[in-house]
């Protein structure tokens, strides 16, 4: 009972109070031996310690008290990283969870991972770096060129421009893209920045957009987009509002040139409840959002990461995914309490059973 009073602690106490037990998997603390243990300990009455270095806005939409209270029914203890000291100094941890910017940090996880094999980092910060450039973050899934019976999956077409807005119409005309555009800034580093897009109309104003950027065509998708967050291999599917097919005639009437893209599909407002046309409304084929997500999660080396997936005109069975984002916004997934949970656990038992092996 002792544990379970620490374990609903904050995260700084957490910390602390962890430290003091200096709880070790090798030479286990007293109380987790107990016979008065909680069901959901796993792991012969040990906790599952998941270390996690996020910012302080991801720490507050993910680590929310319905998380915790899961965590702590299933022995699932959450310790915040300190990044003023050495990560082999704390934990041990069984997963360690990031999302941090820098070349400093990316190094740190490096050298932690090849030196603490045992424990599962989630995820490699090589295959997270990838998913930061916008030129290369759809590749996967262009090489996939996935379909099936179910539809077909693949990417707009986009054009990269480094530098010099001066030359933007020209390669724009040479490559063949179709306007309007949708102008994206090239690094997709989770800054505020790297948020803003912009729509192209006219080739004009093309000129006014500002590198480095990523012009990819407009699809036209019925104003509804859809959210695959994949967690290891559970997959959650939810629809948001999106651009409507009508932004170019809407934005045009008032002026031509650039216009500022919203934030509309990142409002928690999930379209479910909406007024929708069916065909508009009808989620992706299960099976191919399955065979999509496996195949992703392989090539792009990572167990946490969401996909948001278009369908073109709103009906039939043409896909294009348009972004990936690393550790998304799974706070905003129905029931990502227990599919976070069940994961993690999941992870500790199967690397448990391997070693037993
Ligand atoms: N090629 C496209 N065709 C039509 N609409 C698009 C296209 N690309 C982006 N959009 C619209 O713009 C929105 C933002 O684009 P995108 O998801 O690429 O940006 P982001 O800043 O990476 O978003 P997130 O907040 O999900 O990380 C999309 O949710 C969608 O509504
Ligand atoms: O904070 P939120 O819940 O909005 O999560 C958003 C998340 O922000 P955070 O990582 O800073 O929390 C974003 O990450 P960065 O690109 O900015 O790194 C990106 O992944 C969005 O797609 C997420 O929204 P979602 O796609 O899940 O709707
Ligand atoms: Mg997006
Ligand atoms: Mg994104």
């Amino acid at each position: 009972m002792r544990l379970k009073e620490e374990m609903s602690c904050r995260n700084e106490d957490e910390r602390e109070e962890f430290s003091e037990q200096k709880l070790n998997h090798h030479h286990q603390p007293l109380f987790f031996t107990t016979p008065t243990l909680e069901p959901g300990f796993p792991l012969q009455g040990k906790p599952v310690v998941v270390g996690y270095a996020l910012t302080s806005k991801k720490t507050k939409s993910f680590l929310q008290p319905k998380l915790k209270d899961q965590a702590r029914i299933k022995g699932i203890f959450f310790v915040a990283i300190d990044q003023s000291k050495p990560l082999s100094d704390q934990g041990p941890f069984d997963v360690v969870m990031h999302k941090l910017l820098g070349k400093e940090w990316r190094q740190i996880i490096e050298d932690y991972r090849q030196t603490h094999p045992e424990v599962t980092v989630l995820d490699p910060p090589d295959a997270i770096q990838h998913l930061r450039n916008r030129q290369f973050m759809l590749q996967a899934v262009a090489d996939l060129n996935l379909s099936d019976s179910y539809g077909k999956v693949g990417v707009p077409r986009q054009l990269v421009i480094k530098k010099d807005a001066s030359s933007i119409p020209d390669a724009v005309a040479k490559s063949g893209l179709i306007l309007p555009l949708v102008a994206k800034p090239l690094i997709a580093d989770g800054s505020a920045k790297s948020h803003e897009l912009s729509l192209a109309f006219d080739q004009n104003s093309l000129q006014k957009l500002e590198p480095p950027l990523v012009l990819q065509e407009f699809v036209n998708h019925g104003g509804v987009l859809f959210k695959v967050y994949i967690v290891g291999e559970t997959i959650k599917v939810v629809r948001r509002f999106s651009l409507p097919d009508d932004v170019c005639k809407r934005e045009l009437s008032k002026n031509a040139g650039v216009y500022h893209v919203p934030r509309v599909s990142c409002a928690a407002a999930s379209a479910d409840d909406a007024n929708l046309d069916p065909h508009v409304a009808e989620l992706p084929p299960r099976p191919l959002l399955e065979k999509l997500a496996k195949e992703l999660r392989h090539r792009l080396g990572l167990r946490l990461f969401n996909l948001d997936i278009i369908r073109e005109h709103g009906c039939g069975d043409r896909f294009y995914v348009i972004d990936i984002n690393y550790f998304p916004g799974y706070g905003k997934m129905p029931g990502y309490e227990h599919i976070f949970t069940d994961f993690l656990l999941n992870l500790v038992q199967g690397k448990y059973k391997k070693r037993s092996c």
